[in-house]
């Protein structure tokens, strides 16, 4: 049963990390990946469901998570999908690490 408690405090963590303070560290995943502008063919053979900060937006306003687990799938999925992808010594991989440590302390309130 969804509650609208969970709604406003997954709207809440994506407020924050959509913050200009965070940028540096977020703007791997304000969109889908384009594997054609960024040059990286093989992602889609790599990565089977890719998920980024627009995505998880538009399902929290369209009502399309059911309770917040399914919103914290969803940005694990994201975060998961750029260590899969992206060397760990890449700054890539540095800022889906650095971004995870923002949404953990959000998540743990
Ligand atoms: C040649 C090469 C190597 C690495 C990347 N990674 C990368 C990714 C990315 C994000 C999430 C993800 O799951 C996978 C990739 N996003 C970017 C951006 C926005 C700019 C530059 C690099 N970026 C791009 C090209």
């Amino acid at each position: 049963k969804k509650s609208v408690a969970e709604f406003k405090f997954c709207e809440g963590i994506m407020k924050e990390l959509w913050k200009k303070q965070h940028q540096a560290i977020a703007y791997p995943f304000y969109n889908p990946v384009d594997p054609v502008a960024l040059e990286i063919p093989d992602y889609f053979k790599v990565i089977k469901k890719p998920m980024d900060m627009s995505e998880i937006q538009r399902k929290l306003n369209h009502n399309e998570y059911n309770n917040s687990n399914e919103f914290e799938a969803d940005m694990r999925l994201m975060f998961n999908n750029c260590y899969k992808f992206n060397p760990p010594d890449s700054p890539v991989f540095k800022c889906g690490k650095s971004l995870e440590a923002v949404f953990d302390e959000k998540w743990a309130q």
